[in-house]
């Protein structure tokens, strides 16, 4: 099963393979497992109120033979009674029929949704860098669903309508043998019908999915960068991009709708040939005296029973087709493997004292011409800070991701304590390294709740100590609600230079003996850096730090400077990675 990229060459926008409905149903049942035993009996108290149904349309036909043909009034109000009374019983079950099975839906979706999200949540930075958020979004809402409209409601609905044309065909048989074989003539048409607007569904569908997800990628990344968009006055080329996704989207969608569109008339039409056979036969057989024409209008009503099943059959099969479309995109997502994972001999890091060793690193990104790194070999004693600079693209940054292993060293080592650090769990390296990026990131929540990210369980008490050390508290109790002042995703209500005090504090609550500060200071103004430099001093004082700047005030900090040497420079491609060079500046440290 390889994945396919669409033709405009985005990695981004990669089309799931086509999979069978049968392989989706084989995946995604165990996961239905706790959902099983209420959607069974859903979908048995939903075939018993389809069984009342049946005997319910028995009554018309012994109305019709026992009370018009006969004439006899006496004899309609038992069959009359019994009528009202199944219809009551059959209502009292679909009402649990549907309750039980849309419970089981929802909760199958509950746990898919769950499932899917976490093992996202475990793939290495990398894979979101080649993939647009948007498509993953509209993977984990609409797609999921789709699953369940198969796994689940497809099921339940396959069983029924099964189930229910087999009580009616029954009910047929029992009723007139003879029209019944002739009203079961079409059942093959319906059949050849359904199958091939369900393979043209199959390709429509594909194109259908990927498409919508590119239209959510497209807004999504219209609305993360809008001012940008409002900057450079480019509000008509976004609506324009946003234009021509959705467009494509529609018209796959139109397609969709014209199938089925077309599926309802040409059933209607069989139906219809069907039903004047039927009547024909009928006649006949009135003529014969074989026949009443109460019996023939009573198997009529019938047959208006019958089909309806039938044809939800048929687009049952138009809906899985659909369905199993989305189904492959989560199975794509499913099949990824984060690049970097536990393994069964990872072990999980206690206590850290903060010796942080490279032994000729050597790292180039996945299908670059260059290197990055190469030999590149560097100890910080615990408690140092060392600062990193050096050209841009040197490879700053790239040291911050190999440390928190967001991504793995080519050749070489990395060892913390002493120890390999692809032998410990990627929650206790994290726990140990606290990476604070150039741009604080803020959740959408409180400044209390945003600090305490960086604890589990941490105390107000602490938040606000975390925060005073950060130079932050001043500034958030002179905002109208205190630490519990709402900030929006992108730090709406907080300058930039607060927004960084916010992720020191964060970083300080977090209390990790190895700190990776990656240009704290990259975005700030000379004066909202200076203000910073004092709570960067507090938060690096103990800790191992790795100071990535190109800031020379922020490099006097440092007990050491590292500067990288510009591996893109002058140099040939052929030996364009050397190992960096390495300055030495010995600086005394500030007194913290
Ligand atoms: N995800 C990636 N895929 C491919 N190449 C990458 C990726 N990230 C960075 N690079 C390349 O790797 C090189 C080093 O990047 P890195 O971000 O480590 O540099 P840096 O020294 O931190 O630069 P700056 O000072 O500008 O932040 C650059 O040439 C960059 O283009």
């Amino acid at each position: 099963m390889s994945a396919q990229y669409e033709k405009n060459g985005s990695a981004a926008s990669i089309l799931a393979p086509v999979l069978s409905a049968k392989a989706v149903f084989r995946r995604f049942w165990p996961i239905a497992r706790l959902e099983r035993r209420w959607l069974i009996v859903g979908g048995l108290l939903l075939v018993a109120s389809a069984a009342c149904d049946t005997a319910a349309i028995w009554m018309f036909s012994v109305i019709t033979d026992r009370v018009l043909t006969a004439g006899n009034l006496a004899a309609f109000w038992t069959p009359a009674v019994e009528w009202v009374a199944l219809t009551l019983i059959s209502g009292v079950l679909v009402f649990g029929g549907q309750y039980l099975t849309a419970r089981a839906g929802e909760r199958f979706l509950l746990r898919l949704r769950g499932r899917v999200f976490a093992h996202v949540q475990r793939l290495s930075p990398d894979f979101f860098e080649s993939r647009k958020h948007g498509d993953l979004v509209a993977r984990l809402s609409a797609d999921v669903e789709s699953v369940e409209a198969l796994v689940n409601s497809g099921v339940v609905q396959a069983a029924i309508s099964l189930l229910t044309v087999v009580f009616y065909a029954a009910g047929a048989l029992l009723l007139r043998w003879e029209l019944a074989l002739v009203s079961f003539a079409a059942v093959p048409a319906f059949v050849l019908v359904a199958k091939k607007s369900s393979r043209r569904v199959n390709a429509i569908a594909r194109e259908e999915r990927a498409s919508h997800g590119e239209l959510v990628a497209v807004l999504e990344e219209g609305l993360a960068n809008i001012t940008l968009t409002q900057t450079c006055n480019r509000q008509g080329t976004e609506e324009q991009r946003v234009h021509e996704h959705g467009a494509r989207w529609m018209r796959a969608k139109l397609t969709l709708v014209r199938l089925s569109a077309l599926y309802s008339p040409v059933v209607h039409l069989l139906e219809t040939i069907c039903v004047l056979c039927v009547i024909g036969f009928g006649a006949w057989e009135i003529t014969q005296h074989r026949l009443t024409l109460g019996g023939l209008f009573a198997f009529a009503a019938f047959l208006g029973y019958l089909y309806p099943p039938v044809q939800a059959l048929g687009s049952l099969t138009m809906t899985v087709a659909a369905a199993s479309t989305g189904a492959a995109r989560l199975i794509e997502l499913l099949d990824t493997e984060p690049t970097v994972a536990d393994t069964p001999r990872s072990w999980a890091l206690r206590a850290a004292r903060g010796e942080l060793r490279l032994e000729s690193v050597s790292f180039g990104y996945p299908g670059a011409a260059r290197a990055v790194l190469r030999d590149f070999s560097l100890t910080v004693h615990p408690g140092e800070l060392v600062a990193l600079t050096g050209a841009s693209g040197a490879g700053k940054t790239t040291i911050a991701k190999l440390l928190l292993r967001f991504t793995e060293p080519t050749a070489g080592v990395i060892r913390l304590d002493g120890v390999d650090i692809r032998d410990l769990t990627l929650s206790s390296l994290r726990a140990a390294v606290t990476l604070l990026p150039q741009e604080t990131l803020i959740f959408h929540g409180t400044i209390g709740e945003n600090i305490a990210y960086g604890r589990q369980n941490a105390t107000r008490e602490q938040i606000v100590a975390a925060a005073e050390a950060a130079d932050a508290h001043e500034f958030i109790m002179g905002l109208p609600d205190g630490y519990d002042t709402v900030i929006g995703q992108r730090g709406h209500g907080v300058s930039g230079g607060q927004r960084q005090r916010i992720g020191i504090a964060r970083a300080m609550i977090a209390d990790a003996p190895i700190l990776v500060l990656d240009e704290p200071t990259a975005n700030l103004d000379a004066s909202s850096a200076r203000r910073i430099a004092e709570p960067l001093r507090r938060l690096a004082g103990g800790r191992t730090t790795i100071l990535i700047t190109h800031d020379l005030d922020l490099a006097a900090l440092a007990d050491r400077i590292i500067v990288l040497g510009d591996v893109q420079g002058a140099r040939g491609p052929k030996q364009a990675v050397a190992a960096p060079r390495i300055g030495t500046k010995r600086h005394s440290r500030l007194a913290s």
